[in-house]
């Protein structure tokens, strides 16, 4: 589905992706995965069109990234959970999720009721104010966020990042889901290792800006664990 191929991307004199390679099988979930610092979230962030990209090619089910614009890659199906979250503290839980209805069709500007069944508690908090919200429930209203444009592709940074165990065993239930039973199409940063290894499918490891392996996730062994995922 998501295709790079020889990425390289620099911050201002800082050669920051050295010829990244990554490959997202169509219907499973990739967990980009490394030590901090090493690249994963500028490598998404180019994903996105957020970063500006040196040299390299970004495709997804065929269309040309490089060529897409940052508003047009959502409307080709891309949803993205960002780092930190990033909701807008001062919207409603509803506002939040409106922010995605100008990506769908016009005749089909309405936040999809799944979204509740997924996050019930989103219904419930309907009128509240993002920042009134736990750092847990904010993960699930930026996920849900994401959804409204009706992704095939959801790209997730560190979802798990800062949030408390039962949430982050709910976020992956229904990362499961959306990825097994609805069938969408999942690239996650993830640093938690037991969490990767219930949520994936396959792993790719980026290791100073290189990619340095990529597999199924029964292949992810200590070995590699330990030279490239241990502090
Ligand atoms: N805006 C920026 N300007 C300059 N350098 C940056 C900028 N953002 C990130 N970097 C540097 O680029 C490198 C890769 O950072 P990035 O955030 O992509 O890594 P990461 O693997 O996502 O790390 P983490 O797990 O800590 O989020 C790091 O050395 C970082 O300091």
């Amino acid at each position: 589905m998501l295709n790079i191929e020889g990425l390289n991307q620099f911050y201002g004199q800082s050669h920051t992706l050295w010829d990244v390679d990554l490959h997202v099988p169509e219907g499973q979930c990739t967990v980009l995965m490394g030590r901090n610092g090493v690249g994963k979230t500028t490598l998404l962030q180019c994903i996105m069109g957020h970063l500006a990209v040196k040299s390299g090619s970004i495709t997804m089910a065929g269309n040309d990234l490089m060529k897409t614009s940052v508003e047009q890659r959502p409307r080709l199906g891309v949803g993205y959970v960002p780092q930190g979250r990033q909701i807008f503290p001062l919207l409603s839980v509803e506002e939040n999720l409106q922010t995605g209805l100008p990506v769908r069709a016009r005749n089909d500007r309405k936040i999809p009721d799944y979204i509740f069944d997924l996050f019930p508690v989103l219904a419930e908090m309907m009128h509240r104010r993002g920042g009134d919200l736990s750092g847990g429930q904010q993960q699930q209203l930026a996920i849900g966020r994401a959804l409204v444009v009706n992704p095939q592709l959801l790209i997730l940074d560190e979802p798990t990042e800062g949030i408390q165990p039962n949430v982050v065993t709910e976020i992956g239930d229904i990362i499961r889901k959306l990825n097994r039973e609805m069938g969408l199409t999942v690239l996650l940063v993830e640093q938690k290792l037991p969490f990767a290894r219930k949520v994936g499918d396959r792993f790719c490891i980026l290791d100073r800006g290189r990619h340095v392996a990529e597999d199924d996730m029964a292949k992810l062994d200590d070995q590699l664990v330990k030279k490239y995922l241990t502090v």
